[in-house]
């Protein structure tokens, strides 16, 4: 990616195109897309040009910084349902531009870059330092990303206050900002089982409590649905959704399997006691037969929340950039999971927000696309937040 310092928005480039649209389209042809991402270009385009002259510090360097977080994977596209080539970045008539990572989370990455590179141009003093992380591998998990580096002595010495990182679109007019995660568990239920010829009726097979298991899970998914849209259930984020993604077993129609396995994918909102839950699913394999266990792939245990409340300092700057510029907030817990968590873990507060409003969700889906006109809006509000973050007075503990 080729970009200078003077690529600053509101430019327009020979096209008519905003040098800001043209930066973005150009990050979104880069195939930064699992399961083998090409992560080069996208670390050598920020060593030549954005850790230079935008990563800077603010007047008062010993307070504590603000982090404009984004990762730079996206995930894998099925190209057969796009309209258009997922890494071209094509804009139709009315300035929408489809790609993956249009909404996920590319377009943050550079409206980051882009608000920053104004404040710059400008000669706007930020008391607090601002810097900017492009993270890898947040679609696979952030094992070799975020999760690492937030124990690194590296994080600790950038001495960050508060964290933005992506959120999710909103199609009204509201913007959705998100304050917490729901804990994403992985799990497999290991089902073992007497052996033996499919023409018998065998006792004790795997089948059976196979489909023990399966209907407590299930039972329980529809119970939580029913939750939804109840008076204390508004969001996603409020209830526990569990999925059935995996089924493994068996090696011939004949053969009663001496084993099968079956994988969920749960997510438990914040306020839900995980030891208790816990205890639940273990009831429910041992209900299902004998030797019935299960195994973790994913177990977060965070359920820290960010304040807030009207006299949280950080809020407070955030939610009052956003009353000045009369954009409406909506504040839900994150459905999924982001690299926010890792962020909450070490206790550094983060607030998931990626301004688009006037959007679907199209996250992972088919067709990602975002208009150039909610990019470009997005820019500006980024704009003033950073501002607002860098402005907090210092606190007690940091005079
Ligand atoms: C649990 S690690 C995987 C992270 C992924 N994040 C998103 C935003 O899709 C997810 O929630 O499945
Ligand atoms: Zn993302
Ligand atoms: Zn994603």
């Amino acid at each position: 990616m080729t970009s200078g310092p003077h690529r600053v928005s509101g430019h327009s480039s020979p096209g008519g195109e905003d040098l800001s649209v043209s930066l973005f389209r150009e990050y979104l042809r880069l195939k930064t897309v699992h399961p083998d991402p090409d992560y080069g270009e996208t670390s050598s385009s920020q060593d030549a040009d954005i850790k230079m002259p935008i990563c800077r510090s603010g007047t008062n360097p010993t307070l504590k910084s603000i982090l404009l977080n984004s990762h730079t994977d996206v995930v894998p596209v099925y190209q057969e349902h796009w309209k258009y080539d997922a890494f071209s970045a094509f804009k139709d008539a009315e300035g929408n531009i489809f790609a993956r990572g249009s909404q996920d989370m590319k377009c943050v990455t550079i409206q980051y870059i882009q608000a920053v590179r104004r404040l710059k141009a400008e000669g706007r003093k930020l008391m607090r330092t601002v810097h900017l992380m492009f993270v890898p591998d947040e679609e696979v998990g952030g094992h070799k990303g975020m999760e690492t580096f937030v124990k690194h002595p590296e994080f600790n010495k950038l001495n960050i206050g508060f964290a933005l990182d992506e959120g999710l679109a909103n199609p009204g007019e509201a913007f959705t900002v998100f304050y917490g995660e729901r804990n994403p568990w992985w799990i497999t239920v290991h089902c073992p089982g007497s052996p033996g010829h499919g023409s018998r009726f065998v006792e004790n097979t795997a089948a059976e409590k196979l489909r023990q298991v399966i209907n407590s899970f299930l039972d329980f998914r529809e119970k939580e649905k029913q939750r939804l849209n109840t008076s204390e259930c508004f969001t996603l984020g409020d209830v526990t959704t569990v999925n059935m993604t995996m089924v493994k077993g068996g090696v011939a129609y004949n053969v009663i399997p001496a084993d099968m396995d079956v994988s969920f994918d749960l997510r438990i909102p914040p306020k839900v006691n995980l030891q208790e839950f816990e205890r639940q699913i273990k009831k429910w394999c041992t209900e299902a037969g004998e030797d019935v266990t299960y195994k973790f792939a994913q177990k977060s245990m965070n359920q820290k929340l960010t304040s807030t409340a009207e006299n949280d300092p950080w809020w407070s700057a955030f939610s009052a950039a956003c009353k000045a510029m009369n954009l409406t907030l909506e504040k839900e817990i994150f459905p999924a999971a982001t690299d926010s968590r890792f962020i909450r873990a070490v206790g550094i507060p983060a607030i998931g927000f990626s301004p688009m409003n006037r959007t679907p969700i199209l996250l992972h889906d088919h067709n990602e696309y975002l208009n150039e006109r909610v990019f470009l809006k997005g820019i500006s509000v980024f704009e003033r937040l950073i501002s607002a973050l860098a402005s907090v007075p210092a606190f007690p503990d940091e005079a």
